[in-house]
């Protein structure tokens, strides 16, 4: 049986950080284990997670290399997960492949280009994806195939992207941003610039079709996407949604790329559909592996 994979939680002083953690302890310890150190952006009083007192150390002082370092030795086989914000993402992945600290990168925005190059070319073994919901990313991957089998399929046709979060999120959404690639590859033409970001509570919580229809007590943590297309002569439209409320779906998710991450480390993608000797890998080639074991 293969040892515990251990999973360092940057930052479970945060929503989907603390998700995410819950996530590990409750997988099981046979299975993956969380390590009593993350990194925050402010050092914090620790927070006992299952059995586990987590030292939150804040990522700007003293030496964080060092840190990662001292843990990879004290576990060997540390995954590392990021969720903190857009404005850390190249700085986090910058010291994760400094010190060859295989990653999975929940975190949204920053330079996408630049973090996916740097990443590729480093060699040091990562998921980074936007999306972690299983369902919602086989959900991606169908757009994708499409825009893939039939490009220009909707050429003409005026897209609209309608996005809902919890008002504290501060970019746009990631996973709308992957999304609209496929529809443009399908002929939309859309500036994502373009889209509809729904962050104040009151038109949030009101109904379908003045609202959101989120309910009340999901405002502090909820995902809700409208992609409607609309033909030229506005006589055919198509409607996709994909309406999530809390986070377990990501945080189930997350463990599950850690566990793909763990096995494939120093080896590689091994499925058909994957380049041999691939480091990098977003949640569709976890997803295609059948790496996603829960629901
Ligand atoms: N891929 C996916 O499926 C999902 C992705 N996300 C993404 O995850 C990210 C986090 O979201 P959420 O948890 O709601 O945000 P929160 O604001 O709740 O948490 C962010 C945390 O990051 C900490 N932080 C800031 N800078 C750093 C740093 N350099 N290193 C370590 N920690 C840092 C903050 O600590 P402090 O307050 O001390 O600065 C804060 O605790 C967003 O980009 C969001 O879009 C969210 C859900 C699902
Ligand atoms: O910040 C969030 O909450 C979420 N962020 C991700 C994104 O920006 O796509 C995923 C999901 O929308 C929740």
């Amino acid at each position: 049986m293969a040892a515990a994979v251990p999973i360092m939680v940057n930052d479970l002083t945060g929503k989907m950080g603390r998700a995410v953690a819950d996530a590990v302890v409750a997988r099981g310890a046979d299975v993956c284990y969380l390590v009593p150190v993350a990194f925050s952006g402010e050092a914090k009083d620790p927070v006992t997670i299952g059995d586990v007192a987590v030292e939150i150390k804040s990522i700007r002082d003293g030496d964080p290399g060092a840190v990662l370092d001292d843990l990879k030795a004290k576990h060997p086989g540390l995954v590392v997960v990021d969720y903190t914000l857009p404005a850390a993402v190249n700085a986090n992945a910058d010291l994760y492949v400094k010190h060859a600290q295989p990653f999975v990168m929940g975190t949204t925005g920053g330079d996408r280009v630049k973090l996916l190059e740097d990443v590729a070319t480093s060699g040091v073994p990562a998921v980074i994806a936007p999306q972690m919901g299983k369902q919602v990313v086989a959900f991606q991957a169908a757009m994708k195939l499409m825009a893939t089998n039939f490009p220009g399929a909707f050429k003409g046709y005026t897209l609209t992207v309608t996005e809902s979060h919890q008002s504290s999120k501060v970019d746009t959404s990631g996973t709308a941003k992957a999304i609209v690639e496929s529809f443009n590859e399908l002929g939309c033409g859309f500036d994502i610039k373009d889209a509809v970001l729904v962050r104040d509570v009151p038109t949030q919580i009101a109904p379908i079709p003045n609202g959101m229809g989120v309910p009340e007590e999901h405002i502090l943590g909820h995902a809700f996407h409208t992609y409607r297309l609309t033909s030229p002569d506005n006589t055919v439209a198509f409607e996709f949604q994909h309406n999530v409320c809390g986070r377990s779906i990501y945080a189930e998710g997350t463990v599950d790329a850690c566990l793909f991450l763990s096995s494939k480390m120093g080896e590689g993608c091994a499925s058909e559909d994957c380049e041999a000797g691939k480091t990098l890998f977003d949640m569709i080639d976890v997803l295609r592996e059948g790496g996603m074991v829960t629901n």
